[in-house]
């Protein structure tokens, strides 16, 4: 599976130590990741991670060019509700694609859990079987 990483300053700490718990999971799969959230993640646990641009620079769009390409299977996007984003519009369109899309997407990590044990059962294995172009980044 494809699966991005995304978390906001404030929520980036949550997310190494989220990746590092599971880490045995994530390392079966293909990780994304804007700019500064892969390099945080890269650093903490040494998993192979495709690095797009910050999010404020444009990160959060590349994302979603490739969920509407069909080639994300799972985001995990710890946001901050209680921060501004400069770049507010590029969350919300990338949060929306998803819906447009349903691909399954975590806010947070109470969901993030459920999602990632869900994933290691199989419960996601159905984005397998969608048609369309599937993913051509090798691991
Ligand atoms: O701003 C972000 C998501 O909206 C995250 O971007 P960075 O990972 O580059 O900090």
């Amino acid at each position: 599976m494809n699966i991005a990483l995304i978390a906001h300053d404030k929520k980036k700490d949550d997310l190494v130590r989220f990746v590092t718990a599971y880490q045995p999971i994530f390392e079966k799969h293909t990780l994304f990741a804007t700019g500064t959230t892969g390099l945080r993640i890269q650093e903490a646990t040494g998993l192979a991670i495709h690095r797009f641009q910050s999010g404020p620079l444009g990160g959060d769009q590349e994302i979603g060019a490739l969920i509407a390409k069909n080639e994300m299977d799972l985001i995990i996007f710890f946001r901050d509700p209680l921060t501004a984003q400069p770049h507010e519009p590029d969350v919300s369109a990338l949060i929306r694609l998803c819906d447009v899309y349903h691909i399954p997407l975590a806010t947070n990590m109470g969901t993030a859990e459920v999602l990632i044990r869900g994933l290691e059962k199989g419960d996601i294995d159905w984005r397998s079987f969608l048609k369309g172009k599937r993913p051509k980044f090798e691991k």
